[in-house]
Formats: structure tokens, C-alpha cells, sequence
């Protein structure tokens, strides 16, 4: 038996993951915008004994082409700060996680939010911080464009601890370059102190800020030896700030799909598979490698040369390597990524399922995993009613829940 336990978080979104969910003979296609489906979900995550649910957030559409927008599988939805506080009043455990953008929101505005979000689920919130690379965005936010990714940056870190110093009750008052304010905050803590901090960045300054100040990581890897390699990056860069191995959880997203044989999974697989259109998996290929339209080459061929992306190497470099290994067609490499939106995918029995997520927790790889179901509510039910209890069994997960603050399920210290 295992004494160190995985954390689970529900990553949230729409129909589901895969990007033609919307298109499941069973889907909900109004599914952003129906409360109800969304208490359905996290009540099921809670049941389960998940850490938390996870939402997303751009203020603006997530592809700039209406057409390709029109077809995935999220295109409309609530503002999530909003959704999570209805969320905090149908369930009692599980944690409430938001993302808010540092280059679109002010520090003393977004503390306020949180911190009665905080309040009012009794110390379930967390608030992923990300500095919104689309350009889409931007321009719902003045017309000078999507600012550069140094300045972003930079202005995330005096967010952070301006924002911190607020919930941490520290002295009031900041005078900064982005920032100026005067008062304290006008919300006490919560039973928890402050809310989680959490993070994806995966460039060297996205790296070094969530070393800082996050609690939680998330990130994006398929093979098991990036998984490592992040795993083992992030935690290095711990000891310069004084915090500890443990201080940070990191938890890659999976996209399961479960059945009772693997067969079964496998087809239901290839089921969502085939109802991605073509041109919206070669647009998502296209954004994906930041190159500007794949759709310029013939589907049938192979991936052109092409020039160095500044945005994502690391990626980019992966996927063309993978392309080439395999000798894949635009179409095939476009619908094998557009399904999972290049998260890391399991297809397979409960119990293979779990032994793969064992080996990247036991590995060094994860503390644990930020689930992402191809499908709501069935590959979430799927997951809940088959992995999770093989997960049990094997003493990595929780039966029921020891605390009842978002920090207690991770094991974090509070703040202050
Ligand atoms: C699981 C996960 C969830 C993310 N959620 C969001 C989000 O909701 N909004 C957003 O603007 N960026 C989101 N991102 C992007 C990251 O915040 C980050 O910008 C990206 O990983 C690139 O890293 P960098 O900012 O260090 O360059 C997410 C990334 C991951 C891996």
C-alpha cells in the first residue's frame, strides 16, 4: 500500500474535451450555458472524492476563425468566478478552482472576487493565474494588442504579490510600476487563509513565477519522459525561493477513456475520432505548431518543413518528430492531437488505466492528475465508477475526504 495518495482535479469544460464532444450522439449541446449540467458534474467529481474542479477562462472567443469556433466543442460558456460561486452552493467538499487573467484584471478587484469565493465555500477556492497569450483576447481589451510575453510576465509577478500581500493581511499599500492602491483588503480570510494558487506557465518566466507562488501546477505532456523532465524542472527551481519539493503539486492532464475491455474503449475511441471535421483539426494543428495555416498543403501528405516557431519549440519540435517517426499524414497528425488538444490521451480497461497513471505518479512524474474527460457526463461517470475505485484499491487515492478545506485535500500548509 501506497502512503503518499494522488490529487485529482476535474478539468471542466462544455461537452467535453475531445474537440467534437459537442457532436457525441449523447453530448448536451447547450451544455456552457446550463447550470444544471454543471451541478450534475461537480456533484459526481465530489461524490468521487476528486480535490477540486478546474475551469478555464479568455474573455473572448476561443478561435479567431467563426467557422472553426462554431465547430468545437467550446464556444460559449459562463464567466467562471460566477459559475464557481453557484458551484459552492449545491456541494460541500470539493474544491473550486478559477482562472483570471493578470494582464485583463487588477489586483485589488480580483482579491475581492476570490476572496468571497473563498468565504462563501468555506475555503474551497483557488485561483489559476495566467497572463492570456490570444490575441483574440487582447483586443476585447483596448486596441494596442496582445502585449509582449517579457511585459506580460512582469506584470504577473507584481500581480501576484500584490494580490497575496492583500489575502495574507500584510501591510496595505503598494506604489509599483503596474500597480497602485492604498487600502487593505475589505474580506477576512477564509478558513483556509487564502485561496490556492495555481499555474501552467511553461516558458522559463511562466516556470520561475509558478516556482514563487503556486501551489498547484498543471501542464501538458504526452510522453512520460516531458512529464519527467517538467516534474523534475519545476521542483528544481524550488530550493532559489525557499520552499520545499512538497510546497508545489504537479499535475499533468489526462485524457481517459475507459471501458470494460479494451476493445471496447479503443472503439468507442475511435468513435469521437471520426466526427472531427477536417478543417478543424488541420486549423487546431496549425495553431498548435504557431504556424499560420496547414491547410495550404494537401491532408494526404506529409507535415512540410517548417520554420522555427518562437511561441512553443519544445512542442512544436515534439510533434514534428512524431510525425516523421511514424510517417503521418496532416490529417492523421491533425486527429490525433485535435482530440485531446494535445494532452496526454489513455485508452483502456480501469485497470490499465491505472497502471499507467501509477507509473507517472510512482516515476517522478506527477503528483497527480488534472482529468480530463473526451465526453460529459459519460467518460466523467466512466472514470468516477471504474478508475477511481482501482485507484482506491490500490491505497493512491482517497475513499472519502480527511478535511474539508481546498488545502486540506492537497495536503498544503496555510499560508499564513
Ligand atoms: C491545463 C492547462 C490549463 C490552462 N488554462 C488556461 C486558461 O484557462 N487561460 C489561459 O489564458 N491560458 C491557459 N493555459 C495556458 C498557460 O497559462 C500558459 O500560458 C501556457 O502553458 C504557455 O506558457 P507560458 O505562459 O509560460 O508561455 C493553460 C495551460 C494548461 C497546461
Amino acid at each position: 500500500m501506497s502512503t503518499r495518495q494522488m490529487k485529482l482535479g476535474l478539468f471542466l469544460w462544455a461537452t467535453g474535451h475531445h474537440i467534437a464532444a459537442w457532436r457525441h450522439a449523447d453530448a448536451h449541446v447547450r451544455a456552457g450555458i446550463d447550470i444544471g449540467h454543471y451541478i450534475e458534474l461537480a456533484r459526481t467529481a465530489e461524490v468521487a472524492k476528486f480535490d477540486m474542479v478546474f475551469c478555464e477562462d479568455a474573455a473572448g472567443l476561443r478561435e479567431a476563425d467563426v467557422q472553426i469556433a462554431s465547430q468545437t466543442s467550446r464556444s460559449i460558456g459562463f464567466e467562471p468566478i460566477s459559475l464557481l460561486s453557484a458551484l459552492a452552493a449545491q456541494t460541500e467538499r470539493i474544491g473550486l478552482v478559477s482562472t483570471a487573467s493578470t494582464s485583463y484584471n487588477e489586483p485589488y478587484g480580483l482579491a475581492r472576487a476570490f476572496a468571497s469565493l473563498d468565504n462563501l465555500s468555506g475555503g474551497r477556492a483557488g485561483w489559476n493565474l495566467v497572463t492570456s497569450a490570444s490575441p483574440i483576447e487582447a483586443a476585447n481589451f483596448g486596441s494596442t494588442g496582445l502585449r509582449p510575453h517579457a511585459d506580460r510576465y512582469e506584470r504577473a509577478r507584481e500581480f501576484a504579490t500584490v494580490i497575496t500581500g492583500l489575502w495574507h493581511r500584510k501591510a496595505s499599500g503598494h506604489d509599483g510600476r503596474s500597480f497602485s492602491l492604498r487600502d487593505p483588503l475589505d474580506i477576512p480570510p477564509s478558513p483556509q487563509g487564502a485561496p490556492v494558487m495555481v499555474q501552467a506557465g511553461a516558458s522559463d518566466d511562466g516556470k520561475d513565477l509558478a516556482a514563487r507562488t503556486a501551489d498547484v501546477v498543471f501542464s501538458a505532456a504526452q510522453a512520460f519522459e516531458e512529464a519527467k523532465a517538467f516534474y523534475d524542472d519545476l521542483k528544481g527551481r524550488l530550493e532559489a525561493y525557499g520552499r520545499q519539493p512538497d510546497d508545489v503539486k504537479i499535475m499533468p492532464g489526462v485524457s481517459p477513456i475507459v471501458a470494460a475491455t479494451k476493445a471496447e474503449a479503443q472503439a468507442k475511441y475511435e468513435a469521437l475520432q471520426e466526427l472531427i471535421p477536417d478543417d478543424v483539426g488541420v486549423a487546431l494543428l496549425s495553431s498548435y505548431l504557431s504556424i499560420s495555416d496547414l491547410r495550404r498543403y494537401p491532408i494526404d501528405g506529409p507535415l512540410p518543413e517548417l520554420p522555427e516557431s518562437e511561441g512553443m519549440k519544445s512542442r512544436q519540435a515534439l510533434v514534428v518528430e512524431q510525425a516523421r517517426r511514424d510517417g503521418l499524414s496532416i490529417r492523421e497528425l491533425a486527429r490525433y492531437f485535435a482530440g485531446a488538444r494535445g494532452h496526454w490521451r489513455v485508452v483502456g480497461t480501469a485497470k490499465q488505466i491505472a497502471d499507467e497513471l501509477q507509473a507517472r505518479f510512482e516515476g517522478g512524474a506527477a503528483d497527480g492528475f488534472n482529468v480530463m474527460p473526451s465526453w460529459f457526463p459519460g467518460e466523467l461517470v466512466a472514470f468516477a465508477t471504474l478508475v477511481i475505485p482501482e485507484l482506491q484499491r490500490r491505497g493512491l487515492f482517497r475513499k472519502d475526504y480527511e478535511g474539508r478545506t481546498l488545502r486540506d485535500h492537497l495536503g498544503l500548509k496555510r499560508p499564513f
